[in-house]
């Protein structure tokens, strides 16, 4: 009984705002964009900006000092990472106690969004063409010393058709385990231990997404693997096998762009 008032506080207290409030005396809440695990997130206009779009993150009340010690350590990271394609970092002030965070924000569709809810299509050399726009945003962050550690499809934003890295919540200093809780399982231990792997596992999986955008299920067929079900050339099948780690990785994300780039060069001098 105790845990289910805890549950109906919890909600009630990280409830989002309404729009058309201001927050901070400067920026009016136009649409609530969603809950993260520690923050909640909302599309905002600046009026000291004219009216400019900015993203404000809200440390969610329910996580008291955890949640704004990681909006705090979002801020310092996203402020060192500077490049076009990651949002820019704003600042951050105080509302009513709570700690927010203003980013950049990018006005375009999540792919999770193109392959579900659009329906997008992407052959394999668009899928390759992605990616490789996405490992040069991974090989940024990692030449910065730090790790994303959430390399997944609703994180990668698509705008005027450039790709673009956001939600740096989870991201660390390379090797920076401080706070870490053990892992659940060996596909966490993948995905989260703050090293370059991590990103570039993460990655095979995006890559997956992209690929199976095409795929048609036989439903009379059992389901088998990513190896039987997919149609591509031998280079992306050792691609993709080598950032899933089932054949040695790579040691860098640089080492994988130069494959990717031999890999879809082949591809593309072989299609009519
Ligand atoms: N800079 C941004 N520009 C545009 N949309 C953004 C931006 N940052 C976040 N969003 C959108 O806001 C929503 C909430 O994002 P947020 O990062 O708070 O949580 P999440 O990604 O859903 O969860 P978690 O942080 O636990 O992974 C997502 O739909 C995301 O696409």
């Amino acid at each position: 009984m105790l845990q289910y008032f805890r549950d109906v506080y919890t909600s009630w207290i990280d409830y989002p705002l309404r729009e058309g409030r201001r927050l901070g005396g400067r920026y009016e809440i136009v649409r609530f964009l969603g809950m993260g695990s520690y923050g909640l997130t909302y599309l905002c206009r600046d009026s000291r900006e004219a009216g400019a779009e900015v993203v404000v993150k809200m440390a969610k009340p329910s996580k008291k000092e955890l949640g704004r010690r990681l909006l705090q350590r979002e801020h310092e990271i996203l402020k060192k990472l500077q490049h076009p394609r990651i949002p820019a970092a704003g600042g951050t002030f105080e509302e009513r106690g709570r700690l927010c965070l203003v980013t950049e924000y990018i006005a375009g569709e999540t792919v999770e969004d193109l392959i579900f809810r659009e329906e997008r299509r992407f052959t394999e050399e668009v899928s390759l063409l992605f990616m490789r726009e996405l490992l040069e945003i991974v090989a940024f962050v990692h030449g910065q010393g730090y790790v994303h550690l959430d390399v997944r499809i609703p994180n990668v934003m698509v705008r005027g058709g450039d790709i673009h890295l956001i939600d740096f919540g989870l991201a660390r200093r390379i090797g920076d385990t401080e706070g870490q809780e053990p892992f659940e399982n060996d596909e966490m231990r993948r995905r989260r231990t703050p090293e370059a792997q991590s990103d570039l596992y993460a990655a095979g999986h995006f890559l997956l997404f992209l690929l199976y955008s095409t795929y048609r299920a036989d439903w009379n067929s059992p389901e088998a693997g990513w190896e039987e079900e997919l149609t591509v050339s031998e280079g992306t099948r050792t691609l993709i096998r080598r950032l899933l780690q089932e054949e040695p990785p790579y040691a860098d994300a640089v080492i994988c762009m130069a494959e990717l780039d031999r890999v879809l060069g082949a591809l593309q001098r072989s299609s009519p």
